[in-house]
């Protein structure tokens, strides 16, 4: 079975729609700013496919681009900027950024009310401790959870296998993994005789960056394969992370590379601009109250 996150968002945006409508007609317009700082080519494209979502949504979307030289001081600056203005909802600086930028001291600049990435210390701490509160999380996980969620797939009891260790996917992956029940095991690229763990997994989340580093022979027959690299191949084609024609006659579920986790991290996104848009909302009905 082909795991298809292009259908399951575009299934999603109906009922958000609505949602956003709904707000609306209260006088509230969910708005989301997305800063890109430079010009890499992936982060072109995936701001693109942001933007376009939001405004088939009716979500309102600021694009603002800056040049590669910006200064950590101007981009403190342009999200203090965001943080006070009250019409913002969610503020999204694209990674990676350029080396000049302190990825970390900008994280930790964004409002937490306005995380919509769910980076800041806090929300990640929520997130490892199983929280029950509200709190935004790394659109990408969350966005395969909604997928697994989808089909039914349920990672209770079932063993789980991380490929990756960073703090936007592999990390926050096992958390929600763990916190649904299943066995975690987290590898990465120090990890030895890799394949002895992939071959173990039931559900296999691969956030390498590596073309095709799984192959058919790395997946146990049967198991949910979830692929989220954007790799290109030597002919410049978008490929994952797993060899796809070869594992999806292995696996029983498996993502494809466009149109699996890309279309659901962009559909998460949306969806927590718009919690995080009621949440502003009921905090100004307090203090009106
Ligand atoms: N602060 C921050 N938050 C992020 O959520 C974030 C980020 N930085 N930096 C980079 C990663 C990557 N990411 C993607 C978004 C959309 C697609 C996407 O639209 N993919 C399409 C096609 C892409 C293409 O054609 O190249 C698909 O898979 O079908 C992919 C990847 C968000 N990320």
């Amino acid at each position: 079975m082909i795991i298809n996150g292009k259908k399951i968002s575009n299934e999603l945006d109906a009922s958000m729609k609505k949602e956003v409508l709904s707000l609306k007609a209260k006088g509230i317009e969910p708005k989301l700013v997305v800063i890109l700082v430079g010009d890499d080519p992936a982060s072109q494209i995936y701001v693109r496919n942001k933007h376009r979502k939001a405004i088939k949504l009716g979500i309102k979307s600021i694009v603002d681009r800056r040049s590669k030289t910006f200064s950590q001081n101007e981009l403190l600056d342009l999200i203090d900027t965001y943080n006070r203005d009250e019409s913002v909802h969610g503020i999204l600086v694209q990674l990676p950024l350029p080396k000049q930028i302190d990825e970390t001291a900008i994280i930790r600049a964004i409002a937490a009310a306005k995380d919509v990435d769910g980076f800041r210390p806090e929300n990640v701490g929520k997130l490892f401790a199983n929280s029950k509160e509200h709190y935004p999380v790394s659109c990408t996980p969350k966005g395969i959870m909604t997928m697994l969620d989808y089909y039914h797939i349920d990672p209770k009891g079932q063993h789980a296998v991380i490929v990756g260790d960073s703090n936007i996917v592999g990390r926050p992956m096992g958390a929600l993994l763990l916190n649904a029940g299943a066995t975690v095991t987290y590898t990465h690229i120090l990890t030895k005789n890799l394949s002895e763990f992939t071959r173990t997994a039931d559900i296999l989340v691969v956030a390498t960056g590596v073309a095709h580093l799984i192959k058919g022979s790395d997946v146990k027959p049967g198991a949910t394969v979830i692929d989220v690299g954007m790799d290109r191949d030597e002919n410049g084609k978008l490929v994952g992370d797993v060899d796809f024609e070869a594992a999806q006659h292995v696996a029983g579920a498996i993502t494809p590379v466009p149109g699996g986790v890309g279309p659901m991290t962009i559909t998460t996104l949306m969806q927590q601009t718009l919690e995080l848009t009621k949440a502003a909302n009921r905090r100004q009905l307090q203090t009106v109250r």
